[in-house]
């Protein structure tokens, strides 16, 4: 052996040790960006079956959607999910929560993006500023962390068309402009489809079916053409749906006075005092449930249990 390769051949491993023990130490203190991470997916599903109460479809297709995109070292397109509901039904919670096993300080996150249509895009007359503003923020966030996370809340409340400046990104292509967007991950939360999510569970309800019987083919297809034909639902005529972009419509069920009540106890649990059988009922019939003859869905959800809890 020769003393000087021998020499260049452990500066170099030492080096590359010294690396990688400094990113693992970096990484511990300061907030990195690791698309190549696998998702565990049992800690996914797990807190998904402990913390939702009453959305089997959605829980299920979150978990395999996720598992089969962060397992596939090649993605062909970016992954978009678009979640519809009725209000409190849980689609930001569970947007908190995916974001949470996606990048550990969840929507704190340097690499977690929630925009809300009203806060962020309230005027109709700036759609094109707001089209060249959202490309520029996507773009700069994706060049940094490719395995970024978009959630747009209020879809419903978001002018028609101004979502197709990202159709781009969505899309199949390898690179635009020199950036790759097929790590990134685009959540759409929206109140839209709610009427026809509802519909369904009634009619399971009203045929003696159980709720969970109700399987996602028997919502996926209406919700996309229904969401596709509603002029308020952020996705009207959208681009998005016509080229068969968005992955997964995920249905969020309206909530019964059962998860209402999961919610109370929850809540309390949270909070740290022990559970009162007495309050969890209480709050739970000072909630409104609808359709007006059987009244069997919070017309809120869980909405405003937490503001609820306090007054007991
Ligand atoms: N299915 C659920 N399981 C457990 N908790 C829930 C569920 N739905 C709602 N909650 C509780 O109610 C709170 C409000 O729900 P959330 O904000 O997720 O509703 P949403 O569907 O996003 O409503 P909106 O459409 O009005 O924005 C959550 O933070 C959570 O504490």
């Amino acid at each position: 052996f020769e003393p000087i390769s021998i020499g260049i051949a452990i500066g170099a491993a030492s080096a590359l040790t010294g690396y990688l023990s400094y990113t693992g130490f970096y990484c511990r203190f300061a907030e990195c960006c690791r698309p190549e991470q696998p998702l565990n997916a049992s800690a996914l599903k797990l807190d998904l079956k402990e913390k939702l109460f009453g959305q089997h479809l959605a829980a299920e297709v979150i978990v395999k959607a996720l598992t089969g995109f962060r397992n596939n070292k090649n993605p062909k397109k970016a992954l978009t999910l678009s979640l519809h509901g009725w209000a409190g039904t849980g689609k930001n919670f569970v947007s908190q929560i995916v974001a949470e096993n996606l990048h550990s300080k969840g929507l704190k996150s340097n690499f977690v993006h929630l925009f809300v249509s009203t806060l962020h895009f309230p005027h109709e007359q700036k759609i094109k500023l707001y089209q060249d503003q959202l490309q520029n923020w996507i773009r700069g966030n994706v060049s940094t962390c490719a395995s970024s996370v978009f959630i747009f809340d209020e879809m419903d409340k978001l002018h028609p068309g101004l979502i197709d400046a990202i159709k781009p990104f969505l899309d199949y292509y390898e690179q635009v402009d020199g950036v790759s967007y097929r790590k990134a991950i685009f959540i759409f939360l929206s109140n839209a489809g709610g009427d026809l999510i509802t519909k369904t569970a009634l009619d399971f309800w009203r045929a003696g079916k159980k709720r969970e019987d109700i399987q996602l083919k028997d919502l996926e297809p209406v919700l996309s053409v229904g969401v596709f034909n509603n002029k308020h639902s952020g996705l009207w005529h959208s681009g998005l749906i016509d080229r068969n972009l968005i992955d997964y419509f995920i249905p969020f069920l309206p909530l019964e006075y059962r998860h209402v009540k999961m919610c109370v106890r929850a809540e309390m649990e949270a909070r740290g005092s022990p559970i009162n059988e007495d309050i969890v009922t209480r709050v739970a019939e000072e909630m409104t449930f609808f359709p007006k003859d059987e009244k069997i869905y919070s017309d809120k959800g869980c909405k405003t249990v937490q503001s609820r809890l306090d007054f007991h």
